[in-house]
């Protein structure tokens, strides 16, 4: 069976101070999963230099559709790369409505991690309108429709991952419940591939880690929160045996 993947996405939370104590606290722990960190970019350097001698990689939580050049404010692929960085999330239901990133724009940014060898996870989620309308399942595979095209164009499934997040259950406590997550899991997979990867995230806390990791159609976790609280992230890795 392959290693469960542990994703940390601090969003825009934390400082210097707080990220060298949690990594300080984290990097010299050895996990069974795949642990990974996706930090704000003003510390990616830091982040990467830290755990230079750890498991854990480092990742970013977005980067430019756009190659290098004249972009102001945007951060490429190549450079993500570049500073050592290992994984990048795209497409996070916060992006697609603060910044109205569109399924064409997370495409593209796909296409530039899959260019320069990151490895991207991919978000998905549907509003609460949509679960309680009878379409989440539509939202979902609409949002699956330009993986599916990029897989057909020759990406490879083992590049990138999906992290299915309902939006209702991000920050609120309320995470979907066991039912929910495997059947979502189970619709992405038949879209994606029996084998293709599918994280969960949406309030995965130490105390239900254990539970939705032990779904068979759950190939791991996106952490928001809880990943700010060493102690609290170090027990959900853990419980991703
Ligand atoms: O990227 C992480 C997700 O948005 C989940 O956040 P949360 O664990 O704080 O609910």
């Amino acid at each position: 069976m392959a290693r469960k993947h542990v994703v940390g996405n601090w969003k825009m939370n934390g400082s210097a101070a707080a990220i060298d104590e949690v990594l300080d606290a984290l990097q010299n722990q050895s996990f069974d999963a795949s642990v990974s960190v996706c930090v704000p970019y003003p510390y990616l350097g830091q982040a990467v230099a830290k755990l230079k001698k750890s498991a854990i990689r480092v990742g970013a939580q977005n980067v430019s559709e756009y190659g290098d050049g004249a972009y102001t404010g945007e951060v490429s692929a190549r450079m993500l790369k570049d500073i050592g960085c290992a994984e990048v999330i795209i497409g996070h239901s916060e992006r697609r409505r603060y910044f109205a990133e569109s399924d064409a724009a997370v495409a593209a940014k796909l296409a530039r991690l899959l260019e320069v060898g990151l490895f991207a996870v991919v978000c998905v989620g549907e509003t609460l309108a949509e679960r309680d309308g009878g379409r989440a399942e539509a939202a979902i595979e609409s949002q699956l429709a330009p993986l599916r095209a990029l897989m057909a164009r020759g990406a490879s499934p083992e590049r990138f991952c999906v992290a299915y997040e309902p939006i209702w259950a991000i920050g609120t406590g309320r995470a979907a419940s066991l039912d929910q997550i495997a059947s979502m899991h189970e619709l992405i997979k038949r879209h994606l591939g029996a084998s293709f990867s599918v994280l969960y995230g949406g309030s995965v806390k130490a105390g239900n880690a254990s539970a939705i990791l032990t779904l068979p159609a759950v190939d791991g976790v996106l952490v928001g929160g809880a990943s700010l609280d060493a102690q609290e992230f170090a027990d959900i890795c853990r419980a991703a045996a």
